[in-house]
C-alpha cells in the first residue's frame, strides 16, 4: 500500500503556473466561512511533519507556505479566529469552530522569518500556486505517533513525488536562518 502523506501529493505534485496573482484561503465550515485574502504568489512551499502545522483530517504531513504578512488580509467572519498558542513564534491564527489555521504570524521581530506569515495553499479556492519544493521535519512525524520504523517508507515515497526530505528545514531556509543570526551577532 502507498505511504499517505497529504491528499493533495498524493498523486503527485501539481505544479504551479507561475503566474499566481493570489487568491482566498477558505476555512473548512459549512457556513460563515473565514476567508483570508491573499495577494501574490506562495514561496519555500513545503510539506511539513512537525506537529504544530494544521494537516487535514487523516493527513500525516502538513503543506505549508509563506507570503508576506503585508499581503494576508481577512476578508470574512475573523471573529470566529483565535491564536492556536500565544506562546508558540508562529502564532497560528485559526477558525474557532473547524480548527483550521488560517495564517501564522510571527511577532517577534528579531525572528529570522519576522515579515513572513505562514498559509496552507490547501486552502486557497483558486488553482495555480507554487507546488511543494521540499519536506521539512520529516522525523517529527514520529512525534504524532508514527512508527520509527516507517520513516524509510516515508522518505523513499516524499522522494518518489520529488520532495527531498530534511529533518529541519531545507539547506536554503537553514543558511538563511544562520545568515541573520550571524548578522545579528555582528551588529
Ligand atoms: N519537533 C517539533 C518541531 C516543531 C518546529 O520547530 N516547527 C517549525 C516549522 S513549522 C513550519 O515549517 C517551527 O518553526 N515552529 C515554530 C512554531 O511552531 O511556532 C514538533 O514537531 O513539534
Ligand atoms: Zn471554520
Ligand atoms: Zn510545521
Amino acid at each position: 500500500m502507498t505511504v499517505a502523506l497529504h491528499p493533495s501529493i498524493d498523486n503527485g505534485l501539481k505544479q504551479g503556473s507561475g503566474s499566481f496573482a493570489g487568491g482566498t484561503l477558505v476555512c473548512k465550515c459549512k457556513d460563515h466561512q473565514v476567508k483570508v485574502g491573499i495577494k501574490g504568489d506562495v514561496a519555500h512551499n513545503h510539506a511539513c511533519g512537525c506537529t504544530k502545522c494544521w494537516k487535514p483530517q487523516g493527513a500525516t504531513f502538513s503543506v505549508v507556505a509563506v507570503v508576506p504578512r503585508q499581503n494576508v488580509t481577512v476578508l470574512e467572519n475573523g471573529d470566529k479566529l483565535q491564536i492556536v498558542d500565544p506562546s508558540a513564534v508562529i502564532q497560528r491564527h485559526a477558525c474557532k469552530a473547524c480548527g483550521t489555521h488560517m495564517y501564522g504570524r510571527i511577532e517577534n521581530k528579531g525572528h529570522p522569518f519576522y515579515g513572513l506569515d505562514f498559509i496552507h495553499p490547501e486552502l486557497f479556492q483558486e488553482q495555480g500556486s507554487q507546488a511543494p519544493q521540499f519536506a521539512a521535519f520529516v522525523s517529527s512525524v514520529i512525534e504524532s505517533g508514527v512508527k520509527p520504523e516507517q520513516m524509510a517508507g516515508i522518505r523513499s515515497r516524499l522522494k518518489e513525488i520529488g520532495l527531498e526530505p530534511y529533518d529541519c528545514l531545507s539547506p536554503a531556509l537553514m543558511d538563511a536562518i544562520a545568515t541573520h543570526v550571524a548578522k545579528a551577532k555582528a551588529a
